[in-house]
């Protein structure tokens, strides 16, 4: 089977594309796994459709690097929009089917080793205001998958022990999110991998709503991720939109 394995902003993914849709949990955890399979932070398997009476061009299967399957990834997104354009599975303007709904992508650039790509994510949905835990206030969103979110005035430190704790009490991915000037730096405990990640698609999309919303950020801006590349995203009338690059790091046979 071919694979490829991509990078988007340092989340990092193995994908392929097949026309069996199946569980395969087991097989996410296999290839996940940093010293015994490619590694990854997560699994995406690419869909293509059977009928052509569907509004979208592929679905997609997530499943996180535990093998547990998400119902979105906002990075995972990218990657897999680029996979899906590189492979001739769709074209540069496309929609897919993911458990959170119908996401929309574009490839604005593309060559052999990746591209810069933009996602739609879902409408986000405020949850909570007011979650009080050990002195700090967070605040609980979905933006495609569960989020939390705490506005902090040190990202150099994040409690990971503690950020542990809320994932497994709220079942979500932990944010803490510092406004730096007129942008926004990110780090996200994801649930699924169960640590910190390099970089966090949906997460990046809570922290930066969260802050819009009270009124700390304007509706476009810069999110710098633990990787610290650079991430664009943005408020439109319908949702989130998130850009950013993606590398193609190699395609493998396994
Ligand atoms: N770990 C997440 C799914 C992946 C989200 C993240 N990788 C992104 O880019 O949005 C969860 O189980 O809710």
């Amino acid at each position: 089977m071919i694979v490829s394995k991509y990078s988007a902003s340092g989340n990092d993914f193995v994908i392929f594309h097949t026309f069996v849709k199946k569980n395969r949990s087991e097989l996410a955890k296999k290839l996940c796994h940093r010293q015994e399979g490619v590694g990854a932070d997560g699994l995406i398997v690419l869909i293509p459709k059977s009928s052509l009476d569907n509004d979208y061009d592929f679905e997609w299967q997530f499943y996180n690097s535990d093998g547990s399957e998400a119902e979105m990834c906002g990075n995972g997104s990218r990657a897999c929009a680029h996979y899906a354009f590189a492979n001739e599975l769709a074209p540069g303007k496309m929609s897919f089917l993911t458990v959170a709904g119908v996401i929309n992508a574009e490839v604005e650039a593309s060559n052999a080793k990746g591209g810069m790509v933009l996602s739609e994510l879902t409408p986000p949905q405020i949850l909570e205001t007011n979650i009080e835990h050990n002195g700090k206030r967070w605040f609980k969103l979905n933006t495609g998958v569960p989020h939390l979110v705490h506005i902090c005035d040190d990202i150099e430190f994040f409690d990971i022990a503690e950020a542990r704790e809320l994932r497994k009490k709220h079942n979500a991915n932990i944010n803490i999110v510092f406004v730096d000037g007129k942008n926004l730096r990110v780090r996200t405990y994801e649930r699924g991998v169960e640590d910190e990640t390099f970089a966090c698609g949906t997460g990046m999309a809570a922290s930066f709503y969260i802050a819009y919303k009270e009124g700390l950020v304007s509706n476009n801006i810069k999110v710098y991720p633990k990787s610290g590349e650079t991430l664009y995203l943005g408020v439109n009338e319908r949702s989130i939109t998130f850009k950013g690059e993606v590398k193609k790091i190699f395609v493998t046979e396994i």
